[in-house]
């Protein structure tokens, strides 16, 4: 088995010609177990994340995400309870990958430096610290704690479509200067559109580049996710988020398991083994889904409009308690600018559009 395999992959790898950017080497994290626990409402088991990161680990996939949808300390009434301690999943996580390191989110304001340490203690390796795209200030004590504590760093700039890229690339100079060791352009809403992505990309490459990497993190929302971090990859990011099956917030993340095989077509290193990554999407992965992540009017409305994808089951939440369209949620999140930890005002324009419809109706 493991022969024809080997065979199957020498045979369609590398086949479509030379590629001009030369042999990238890259290096992958999946998201399954920290973006994917928005889509699966934080309900993830022991048994889950025991099974999901044997089998990525088992693949190859070097750096598996772990944590609660919105980091460490985001298991409360705002974001949605979870139905395991995410310490408690890190640690499972840890004890189970033989080779994968274990990377942790945390966002500045919903974690503390005391969960940073905890989940140090529970076996994560890479502490991965999130600000919205013009708050890297808030991340500096944090990034400086993680270095103390002998972390490896990376900082998310979430919501990158909302700036250009000279002010991408100053805030993540922010970030390096704190000990940051690899920032990303994090597409948040599945809103950049290639050269977007590979404007914004070169832009940090060109700011940090000497100091740190630049990574890429996308969502589908406009089914760009491969596309953008095939661009991404070109212009210079080296490290790539994504997750098996999309299982991620919104429509899903960049399907992991695509990307590993248009790299190995592209000739570029993953280390990542293409057959083994496919079973683990069908075997492992589909089963601990809710259902698949969907490219529908919700999540399309949030790449058009460039909403959070994390706020698609809060909307949709609203949409159903107060009986109004939940891609006018959206859509009205969007022209209001909404970002990360303002899941309330859904509620407010969920009221606001059940106001205006019965109003309508008492006018008809
Ligand atoms: C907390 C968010 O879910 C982080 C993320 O994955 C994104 O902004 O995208
Ligand atoms: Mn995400």
């Amino acid at each position: 088995m493991r022969h024809e395999r080997d065979d199957l992959a020498r045979t369609w790898s590398g086949t479509h010609g030379t590629e001009p950017w030369g042999a990238l080497d890259l290096r992958l994290t999946d998201t399954c177990l920290r973006d994917g626990s928005h889509h699966k409402r934080h309900q993830f088991t022991a048994q889950e994340c025991h099974d999901i990161v044997e089998a990525l680990d088992l693949a190859g996939v070097p750096v598996i995400e772990v944590t609660h949808g919105d980091g460490l300390g985001g298991s409360s009434f705002n974001y949605g309870f979870s139905r395991t301690w995410e310490q408690e999943l890190i640690k499972i996580a840890a004890e189970t990958a033989t080779r994968a390191k274990i990377a942790f989110l945390m966002l500045p304001g919903v974690g503390t430096k005391d969960d940073i340490r905890a989940a140090q203690d529970n076996g994560g390796q890479i502490c991965r610290i999130a600000t919205h795209c013009t708050e890297a200030d808030v991340s500096v004590q944090h990034f400086g704690l993680a270095r103390e504590l002998g972390l490896e760093t990376v900082g998310f700039l979430m919501m990158s479509h909302t700036q250009p890229p000279e002010v991408l690339a100053r805030q993540a100079r922010v970030m390096v200067d704190a000990g940051c060791q690899c920032v990303y352009v994090v597409d948040s809403a599945g809103a950049l559109i290639m050269e977007q992505t590979a404007d914004r990309v070169a832009a940090l490459v060109a700011e940090i580049g000497d100091q740190a990497d630049v990574g890429f993190h996308g969502h589908e929302n406009l089914g760009l996710g491969v596309a953008n971090t095939i661009i991404a990859a070109r212009a210079g990011a080296t490290q790539i988020d994504g997750s098996v099956r999309r299982f991620g917030a919104g429509a899903g993340n960049t399907p992991l398991e695509a990307f590993v095989g248009v790299c190995d077509k592209l000739g570029w290193t993953t280390g990542v083994d293409f057959l083994r990554v496919v079973d683990a999407s069908e075997d492992v992965i589909k089963p601990a889904m809710p259902e698949e992540c969907q490219l529908d009017r919700m999540t399309l409305m949030m790449g058009y409009a460039g909403v959070y994808s994390s706020f698609l089951k809060h909307a949709g939440n609203a949409a159903e308690r107060y009986g109004v369209s939940g891609a006018q949620i959206l859509f009205e999140a969007g022209r209001r600018k909404l970002i990360g930890g303002q899941e309330d005002q859904l509620i407010d324009i969920a009221l606001m559009l059940r106001a205006e419809a019965d109003k309508a109706a008492a006018n008809s």
